[in-house]
Formats: structure tokens, C-alpha cells, sequence
């Protein structure tokens, strides 16, 4: 197992990149510690099959250096790499036995019989497939084919870490659950550095400790699944994370705080300090769906409001409320009752409140 670090690292496919845009993955440092469960969350084409293939050496990086446990290793095969890899679809030898399947990558390492022996039998059981070890991969179905497939990557106890890109996109979605919490699991009893490329939120917090989120090419935050969800780093992350996402509101600079519309928001003293020192006018606030408030009266502190919509999703409801010319959804419980085209009042609890500069979160001493 090894600690694995991106240090000023980026990647661009074109030759002699000229700007940002030409770059696959941005200047970035990152470390994943050795032993972590760890999600890469993002949309297609952000980059994380790309980061993953610096990691494991299908690709090497065009800038910077990928070091495990402080060696440089930019020029060092996957193999010699120790790295395991799970991709998307299976990668077994159909006409081999599941058995010979999952001993293969220790018989290549030249490990005895009959430790082979045990680590399979040790692997198949917690996959649950001991029954299937001497049919043949061809025989198997999709499923089983991936179980298959990741018992290879986790046969071998010297592996410096596993990688798995998206491995469960043929899996039948009843099955993926179930698979999610035995990798888990399988984390936890065998204690591997395990790198998880989704683009499934879900996926991701059910899986991982940390999850990094990617966005255009760079890491935007790297953080627990409730950092994410209450402090997101980054606009994207605000509305990537959470269903409904964030509410993002453009805003500008006012007396105190930030107005949009004819709406006026105060911010805290060391949120509009910071400002009044930032020259960039891409300004936004944002605030989860869950954390603003409705009420049926007014005070000091709400804003009038107009009920757009009430989608009622069983446990609780998703309000679109429109302030000014601002549509925002708010989460409400199943006993929240209003008709469409009333009028109900919001406030914003300022500890929820976030302020965005050129997108990234404005960080200080939240109160
Ligand atoms: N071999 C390649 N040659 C040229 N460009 C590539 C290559 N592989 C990826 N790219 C480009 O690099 C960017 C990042 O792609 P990458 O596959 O890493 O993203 P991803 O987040 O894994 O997407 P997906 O979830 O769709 O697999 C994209 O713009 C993609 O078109």
C-alpha cells in the first residue's frame, strides 16, 4: 500500500498546449494517504478516468510528478507500479475458470500453491461467488463477470492501491447496492488505498471516507460527503452535490451585503470585509434547498415570496418559490401546505448562506 501523490501534475493530449482549455486535467497537487477510501466524483469528460490512468501508468502526465510514498514513479510501467485497476466493463479470460481467473495475477507474481489456494477461496467468499470457481468465465453472467473482474484486483495483498472506473456500470441495479457495501467492506477488513471513479453522487458518499470532486479539469474540493453537502467549495460543487442542488443566485455589491434584484442581503462582517477587498464582479451567494426557511407571516428578517410549485416526493416536498425575478427550490416537510400563486415569506439562516468569488467559496471565521 502506498501514499500517492500529484505534485504540480497536469495533463494535457495536444502537444504544445497553448491555454487551460488544452489541458485534460489543470495544475493540480493532491495526495491520497495510504489505506483511504476514496470517491472521484464528476461529470463525463472533467478528467477522471485520465487522473486515474496517471495514477495507475497507462498515461503519463505532460507536467509534474506522481510519486508513492515520496518516489517518483512517472516512468515506471503499471506493472511495476503494483497497481490494480477495475475498469468498466470485465477484463477476465473467458476461457478460463473463475479459479484460474482470480489466481492468475498470483501466479504471475510467482506466490506458493497454497496461499494461492486460500487467497482465492478468501476473495470468492466475500464476493460470493465460491460456488462459481470452476465454471467457466464464459458462462458467467455480466455480473458475475465484474465480480470476477475486481476479485482480480483484490487477489493480491502487495498491491500499492486499486482503482476503479465506474466498475459498476453493468452491474443490474439492484446488485449495485449490495456491491457498493461489500467493496466497502472489503476496504475496511483489508485496509487498501482504493480510488473510485463516479459520476454517481450516491455512489460516492455510500462508498468513500473523502470524496474528490472534479470539475473542468481540476479538483475543486476534496472533502467528506457532509463538507460537501454544507460548505461546498466551489458553485459546482454546490450544484453537482444534493437533489435539488444549490440555490446559485448572481448577486452585486450593496451597503452591508449583496442585492439582487431589489433583494437585499446582509452578509457578516467578515463575509463583506473580505469582499470589499476582492476587485472581481462574478459574485453569488448560494443556499441549500434544505436550509432556507418558510413561514406564513412576516418578520424583519424574510423576504416575500411566491409559490411557483409543489412537488411532493413522498417523505417531504420541494417548493419552487420565485423572489423577484430568483426561482429557487426549498425543501419542506410532507405537512408543508401552501397553494400555488401564495404568498409565503423566506429567510435565509446566514450560516447557510455561502458567498461565491469567481466561484470558489469565500472562507473566513463563520460565526
Ligand atoms: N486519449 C485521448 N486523447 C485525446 N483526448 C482525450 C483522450 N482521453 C480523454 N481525452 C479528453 O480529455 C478530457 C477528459 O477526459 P476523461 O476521459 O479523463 O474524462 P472523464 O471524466 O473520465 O469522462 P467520462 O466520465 O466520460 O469517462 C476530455 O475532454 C476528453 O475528450
Amino acid at each position: 500500500m502506498a501514499e500517492i501523490q500529484l505534485k504540480a501534475m497536469a495533463h494535457s493530449y495536444i502537444e504544445n498546449p497553448t491555454g487551460p482549455d488544452d489541458y485534460a486535467i489543470r495544475q493540480l497537487d493532491h495526495v491520497w494517504h495510504k489505506g483511504g477510501a476514496y470517491a472521484l466524483l464528476g461529470p463525463s469528460g472533467c478528467g477522471k478516468s485520465t487522473m486515474l490512468n496517471i495514477i495507475s501508468g497507462l498515461v503519463q502526465p505532460s507536467e509534474g510528478d506522481v510519486l508513492f510514498d515520496g518516489k517518483r514513479v512517472n516512468e515506471l510501467s503499471p506493472r511495476d507500479r503494483n497497481i490494480a485497476q477495475v475498469f468498466q466493463f470485465p477484463v477476465i479470460y473467458d476461457s478460463m475458470t473463475v479459479y484460474e481467473n482470480l489466481a492468475f495475477p498470483l501466479k504471475n507474481n510467482k506466490v506458493p500453491a497454497a496461499k494461492i489456494k486460500t487467497r482465492v477461496h478468501e476473495i470468492a467468499e466475500v464476493l460470493e461467488i465460491e460456488d462459481k470457481l470452476h465454471k467457466k468465465a464464459k458462462n458467467l453472467t455480466a455480473d458475475e463477470k465484474q465480480k470476477v473482474s475486481m476479485g482480480r484486483g483484490l487477489v493480491r495483498e502487495d498491491v500499492s492501491a486499486i482503482l476503479f472506473d465506474e466498475p459498476l456500470t453493468v452491474i443490474d441495479p439492484q446488485l449495485k447496492w449490495k456491491l457498493r457495501r461489500k467493496l466497502k467492506q472489503i476496504h475496511e477488513q483489508f485496509d487498501i488505498t482504493m480510488v473510485y471513479v463516479t459520476h454517481d453522487q450516491l455512489e460516492a458518499s455510500t462508498f468513500a471516507d473523502r470524496i474528490a470532486v472534479m470539475y473542468d479539469g481540476q479538483v475543486v474540493q476534496f472533502g467528506t460527503p457532509t463538507e460537501l453537502f454544507e460548505a461546498p467549495n466551489h458553485t459546482f460543487v454546490g450544484y453537482f452535490i444534493g437533489s435539488p442542488g444549490m440555490n446559485i443566485i448572481e448577486v452585486e455589491r450593496c451597503a452591508g451585503g449583496v442585492r439582487f434584484d431589489s433583494t437585499d442581503l446582509p452578509l457578516d462582517a467578515w463575509q463583506a470585509d473580505i469582499l470589499g477587498r476582492m476587485k472581481s464582479n462574478n459574485i453569488k451567494v448560494g443556499i441549500r434547498p434544505e436550509f432556507i426557511e418558510i413561514s406564513h407571516v412576516a418578520t424583519d428578517d424574510t423576504y416575500e415570496a411566491e409559490v411557483r410549485d409543489v412537488e411532493d416526493l413522498g417523505t417531504y416536498k420541494i417548493v419552487t418559490v420565485k423572489l423577484g425575478e430568483q426561482v429557487m427550490k426549498v425543501r419542506q416537510s410532507e405537512e408543508f401546505d401552501a397553494s400555488i400563486g401564495s404568498h409565503i415569506h423566506l429567510s435565509f439562516p446566514k450560516q447557510w448562506l455561502m458567498l461565491y468569488v469567481d466561484e470558489f467559496l469565500v472562507q473566513g471565521q463563520q460565526s
